[in-house]
């Protein structure tokens, strides 16, 4: 019997020379709501594109509810994972109504009636604060927030087992990304899925998640509960990407703080050593030679590194080797 509704063992993508995902291990529980953090180019994408069965993992396994995830098309692929993009008209058939688009979308996971159908389709769009007099509308008569509601009616209505957004806000401006994280809130507390969220936005994470995970050039570096990562980051790198994110909120006297500087990936001499040795601050003669794996440094809280920051929680130390 596998408690996990999914467990990711040494997933590994490759292309050409690229190792896009590094021998990554997770496990996310039925009804769980997991962050995915990293800077651009360090995996995410491809991680929820293996996940959701759209491309075959170079070595290891995704197993959901214990089957292996393999490369189906279409239908039932969408109702074990599916997926939210960053934007979402590049998935439409532009001459499709909203209503087709629900339909086609319904009819891959069910068999109904007409009118079964439209009650679905009509209930969905309540759900997602799309008004019922656009369901006869072209999709490309909406706006980019109404566009990516629809995309996230339209993934909701074949009722996944797993819910990936990518970025689902990133296209967005403020205002309508401000919604749409409302939205996910709402529907997060009435739907008790399980979501993956994919993002650059530590504080979307925070505000979303349980746990998140972070990932750097292909490997995962650490994970935890959002409130352990968040507040006590053992990875130097984790340290740095919310040091990055607290730097561009602007301080009380209206000016921007530094960013910290980060080196090129290319000045990363040791391909057996650690990912981050180039930039890490705490780096030892180890760290050139082996490659750290994730380990226990405090309750569920994980962090492949040899010399996590080390720090007392209150309630105890944590990061200790
Ligand atoms: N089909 C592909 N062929 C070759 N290289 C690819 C392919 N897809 C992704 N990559 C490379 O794999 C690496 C990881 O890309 P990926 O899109 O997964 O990163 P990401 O973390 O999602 O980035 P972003 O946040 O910018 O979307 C990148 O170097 C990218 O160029």
């Amino acid at each position: 019997m596998y408690s996990n509704l999914l467990t990711i063992e040494n997933l590994t993508k490759c292309y050409g020379g690229l190792t896009a995902v590094d021998d990554v291990s997770f496990s996310i529980r039925e009804g769980e709501s997991i962050g995915l953090v990293g800077e651009s180019g360090c995996g995410k994408s491809t991680l929820a594109r293996l996940l959701s069965g759209l491309e075959a993992p170079s070595s290891g396994q995704a197993l959901l509810n214990g089957k292996p995830i393999r490369i189906e098309k279409g239908r039932r692929r969408k109702h074990r994972v599916n997926m939210v993009f960053q934007d979402p008209s590049d998935t439409f058939d532009k001459h499709m109504t909203v209503f087709a688009c629900l339909y086609e979308a319904l009819s891959h996971t069910r068999k109904t009636s007409k009118a079964e159908a439209k009650s679905i389709i009509t209930e969905t769009l309540r759900m997602v604060e799309i008004p019922e007099e656009h369901i006869h509308r072209g999709v490309r008569q909406l706006s980019g927030g109404e566009c990516q509601r629809v995309a996230i009616a339209r993934a909701l209505i074949t009722e996944p087992h797993l819910l990936i957004f990518d970025e689902a806000t990133s296209a967005l401006d403020v205002t309508v990304q401000a919604q749409i994280l409302r939205l996910l809130v709402r529907l997060k507390q009435e739907k008790m899925s399980t979501y993956l969220f994919i993002s650059h936005d530590l504080a979307l994470v925070s505000c979303l998640c349980s746990r998140v995970l972070v990932m750097y050039r292909g490997k995962l570096i650490e994970c935890g509960t959002v409130e352990c990562v968040m507040d006590y980051p053992l990875h130097p790198y984790t340290e740095l990407l919310i040091s990055c994110a607290e730097a561009f909120m602007l301080d009380t006297s209206g000016t921007n703080k530094e960013l910290p500087a980060i080196q090129s990936a290319e000045l990363n001499a040791e391909d057996n050593g650690c990912c981050f040795f180039a930039n890490c601050g705490r780096r030892r003669q180890v760290c050139a030679e082996k490659r750290p794996q994730l380990k226990d440094c405090g309750p569920g809280h994980q962090a492949a590194c040899f010399f996590p920051r080390v720090m007392d929680t209150g309630s105890g130390m944590i990061g200790s080797a």
